[in-house]
C-alpha cells in the first residue's frame, strides 16, 4: 500500500519581552529557582493578572507577517488541567477567538519551487513551570511559569519530514527577523509538537493523529517524525492500525530513537475552556494596529531584493537570507565595497566553514568588515584566492588587520610590470627552443610559459598580470 504522510505542526515561541505576560516579573532564563515569581505567576488567590501589552505587539507583528487576519477583539480562555508545574490549575490560553487567525507560510525546495503552508491561528498563551526529578524527590520552578508564548498552529499541510523542517525554518527566520523572539531551541524558547498521520495515497480524509512532544532540535523532529511515519505504516500493513495507532501524546527518545507513549490526548472539551472572568478582552485600537503593522523586511522580500539588486544565484540567496544575522553580515560586506558574488562564497563557504563549534556570525573573530577587507584585497589583485584562505586562518586565530596580516605573511602578488618582465626575459632566453616552437603555433606551450614564471615569483606574481605580459612578450 502507497501511503501519504499528513503532518501539522504547533510551535511555541516564547516572546521576548522583559517582563511576564501577566505581571512584572522578569523573564530572564537561567536564575536561581523560584526567584522570578510574583502571587500573580504563583497563582496565590485573589492574585488578578494584567496583560502586557508588548506580548499583543509582537502577536500583531507575526501575524502581519504571515498575512493573517488580526482580530482587533480577542479572548483569553482558561484550559483547566491538573499539573504539577501548573499552580492555578489552567493555563490562561485563547481559544475560540485568537489574536491572529489565517495565515500562510510559503515554503522553498532547492530546486527553485515553493509551496504554500496554512497557518490555522497564533494565539497567546503564558508558559508553566518547570517539574525538576532528582530520583525520587521531584521540585518545581516556577520562574518560567506565566512567560508569553505565541503559539503557532500550522494546518495539516506538509507531506514530508522535509518539508516540516523546512516550514519551521522559515517560521524560525520570520520571528528572528521580526526579532519578536530569540527563538533559541536550547533553550526552549522555540519548540515544537509534531502531528502526525498517514493516509492511503489518493485519500482526502484525515485519519488519527499522534502528537509528538518535546522536540527541541531540527534533527530530531525530522527523525521522529520518520520514525512515527514507519510505526504507523508497519501497524497498517500488520493489520494492527486501530489498535496501535491512536490519538495520544508520544514523546521522542533521542537515544534510542523511537517515540513512546506517555499520554492519552484529550479533546479540547475536557479542558472547559471558558472565557477568564479576570481579563477583559483584548482590544486592539486602530492607530495601535497600524503601527503594529509596520515591520522589517521579512526573508522572502530580502531574497528577491538580494536577487534583484545583487544578480546572485537564487540558491545562495536563499541561503544568506536564510538567518537574519547571515543577511546583515553579506549587506555590511556589500555596504563596505566587497563584490556581491566573492562576498557569497566568502560567507557561505570560507567563513561558516572555519566557525568552530559554538562560534557564530556575531561571535566570529572575523567580522562582516574584515571579511569584506579580504575579498576587496583578491579583487584589487593584492592577494591571490589562495593567499586569501591563509589571510583568514590566520585571522581567525590572531587580532590582527588585513593589510599586515598579509604584510605578516609575507602573501602580496607581486603587479609590478618590472619585476614580473624580469623573470619573463630570464625564462624566454633561456628557453629559446620553446619560444620558437610557440611562435611556429603550439599554442599549447603558452601554460608551460605561465607556469615557469609563477614558479619563479614563488606564486607571488599576480596571474592576470602574468598572462597579460607573456602574451605581450611572446606574440611580439
Ligand atoms: N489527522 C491529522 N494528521 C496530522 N496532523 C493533524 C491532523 N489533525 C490535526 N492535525 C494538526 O494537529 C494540530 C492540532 O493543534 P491544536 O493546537 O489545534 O490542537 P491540540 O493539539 O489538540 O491542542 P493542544 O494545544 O492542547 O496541544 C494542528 O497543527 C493540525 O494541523
Ligand atoms: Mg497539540
Ligand atoms: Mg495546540
Amino acid at each position: 500500500m502507497e501511503f501519504e504522510v499528513v503532518i501539522g505542526l504547533e510551535v511555541h515561541a516564547q516572546l521576548n519581552t522583559k517582563t511576564k505576560i501577566f505581571c512584572s516579573c522578569p523573564t530572564s532564563f537561567g536564575d536561581e529557582p523560584n526567584t522570578n515569581v510574583c502571587e500573580v505567576c504563583l497563582g496565590l488567590p485573589g492574585a488578578l493578572p494584567v496583560l502586557n501589552k508588548e506580548v499583543v505587539k509582537k502577536a500583531i507583528a507575526l501575524g502581519t507577517a504571515i498575512n493573517a487576519t488580526i482580530n482587533q477583539k480577542s479572548i483569553f480562555n482558561r484550559k483547566n488541567y491538573f499539573y504539577p508545574d501548573l499552580p492555578k490549575g489552567y493555563q490562561t490560553s485563547q481559544f475560540e477567538i485568537p489574536i491572529v487567525e489565517a495565515g500562510e507560510i510559503y515554503i522553498d525546495f532547492e530546486d527553485g519551487t515553493t509551496k504554500r503552508i496554512g497557518v490555522t491561528r497564533a494565539h497567546l498563551e503564558e508558559d508553566a513551570g518547570k517539574n525538576i526529578h532528582h530520583g525520587n524527590v521531584s521540585h518545581v520552578d516556577l520562574n518560567r511559569a506565566g512567560t508569553p508564548l505565541l503559539e503557532i498552529v500550522s494546518e495539516p499541510d506538509m507531506r514530508s519530514s522535509e518539508e516540516a523542517i523546512l516550514y519551521l525554518k522559515k517560521l524560525h527566520a520570520i520571528l528572528r527577523y521580526l526579532d519578536i523572539s530569540d527563538a533559541n531551541m536550547q533553550e526552549g524558547s522555540f519548540r515544537c509538537d509534531a502531528n502526525v498521520s498517514i493516509r492511503p495515497k489518493g485519500e482526502t480524509k484525515l485519519y488519527t493523529r499522534a502528537e509528538i512532544k518535546n522536540l527541541n532540535s531540527f534533527k530530531f523532529i525530522q527523525k521522529a517524525i520518520d520514525y512515527e511515519v514507519e510505526r504507523q505504516s508497519n501497524a497498517w500493513e500488520d493489520g494492527v492500525y486501530e489498535k496501535e495507532v491512536v490519538q495520544e501524546t508520544r514523546l521522542y527518545d533521542t537515544e534510542k530513537n523511537e517515540t513512546r507513549s506517555m499520554r492519552g490526548k484529550e479533546d479540547s472539551a475536557e479542558y472547559r475552556y471558558f472565557p477568564d472572568p479576570d481579563l477583559l478582552p483584548v482590544l486592539v485600537p486602530d492607530d495601535m494596529l497600524a503601527e503594529c503593522i509596520q515591520i522589517p523586511e521579512l526573508p522572502d522580500q530580502k531574497r528577491d531584493r538580494f536577487l534583484k539588486e545583487y544578480g546572485i544565484k537564487e540558491y545562495d540567496a536563499n541561503v544568506i537570507t536564510s538567518s537574519v544575522e547571515m543577511a546583515q553580515f553579506y549587506e555590511t560586506m556589500i555596504s563596505e565595497g566587497a563584490g556581491a558574488k566573492n562576498a557569497v562564497t566568502w560567507l557561505t563557504v570560507e567563513l561558516l566553514a572555519r566557525l568552530s563549534h559554538g562560534m557564530t556570525l556575531m561571535t566570529s573573530p572575523v567580522d562582516a568588515v574584515k571579511l569584506a577587507s579580504i575579498v576587496k584585497r583578491i579583487e584589487d589583485g593584492t592577494i591571490s584566492g589562495k593567499a586569501a584562505k591563509e589571510v583568514l586562518d590566520y585571522l581567525m586565530e590572531n587580532n590582527s588587520n588585513v593589510d599586515e596580516a598579509i604584510e605578516k605573511l609575507g602573501l602580496k602578488q607581486v603587479s609590478d610590470d618590472g619585476a614580473i618582465l624580469a623573470i619573463i626575459d630570464a625564462i624566454i632566453s633561456a628557453n629559446a627552443d620553446k619560444v620558437a616552437e610557440y611562435r611556429g603555433g603550439k599554442d599549447k606551450l603558452f601554460g608551460f610559459f605561465v607556469g615557469q614564471t609563477m614558479k619563479e615569483s614563488k606564486g607571488a606574481a599576480n596571474p592576470s598580470k602574468v598572462n597579460e605580459l607573456l602574451k605581450s612578450r611572446l606574440d611580439a
